[in-house]
């Protein structure tokens, strides 16, 4: 498939959303989505952008409504222009390690910990395998992902490289 444009130029054109991958020592954090877009799959905790809103106040928030806590130091980590047959969204995905709070279940999410060197991917969007090992690495990624029919048809990583937030073009750098 040729022509299919990375997170960059697609936010142009798509939806935005966010995800939080939080590391505490040897365990992530992850959610049992419970309704939505992905329910039943383990994610990382997070949701659409509203408007007027940065993609890390976005993911402040979401976190917080979701499991009960407060990240303290959201780091982007990269984003994944992703298209499916009824959903199709730039994911930012943001890298946490300090919080406040005890995760606690919600209306949309059940938090789990899982051990960083045992991620259950099987259990997981199937791209996430893809890019979530570098984000929990202390890496970088950007991505982009054609679904039918949920299963993936087209994967692109390219890690190393970010992706900016809108005019800030010194979040380019590689890692
Ligand atoms: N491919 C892939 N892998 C991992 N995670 C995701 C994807 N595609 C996705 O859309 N996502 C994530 C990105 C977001 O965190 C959610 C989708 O947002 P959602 O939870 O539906 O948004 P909310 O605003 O929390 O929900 P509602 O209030 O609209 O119910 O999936």
């Amino acid at each position: 498939m040729t022509g299919v444009p990375g997170p960059t130029a697609a936010r142009e054109q798509l939806p935005e959303a966010t995800l939080c991958h939080l590391v505490d020592g040897d365990r992530t954090l992850l959610i049992r989505k419970q309704r939505g877009v992905g329910q039943g799959n383990l994610v990382g905790p997070g949701g659409k952008l509203e408007a007027g809103e940065t993609p890390r106040e976005c993911v402040v928030r979401e976190v917080r409504e979701e499991v009960g806590i407060d990240v303290a130091d959201p780091e982007r980590a990269g984003a994944f222009a992703y298209w499916a047959d009824d959903w199709s969204a730039v994911v930012h995905v943001f890298r946490a390690t300090a919080y406040e709070g005890t995760p606690t279940a919600s209306a949309e999410a059940d938090p789990v910990w899982v051990p960083v060197d045992d991620v259950p991917f099987d259990e997981m969007w199937a791209t996430d395998r893809t890019w979530l090992p570098t984000v929990l690495d202390g890496g970088t990624f950007r991505g982009t992902f054609v679904f039918h029919a949920d299963e993936p048809r087209y994967v692109d990583v390219d890690r190393g490289v970010n992706v900016p937030e809108r005019g800030d073009v010194s979040a380019t750098g590689r890692r």
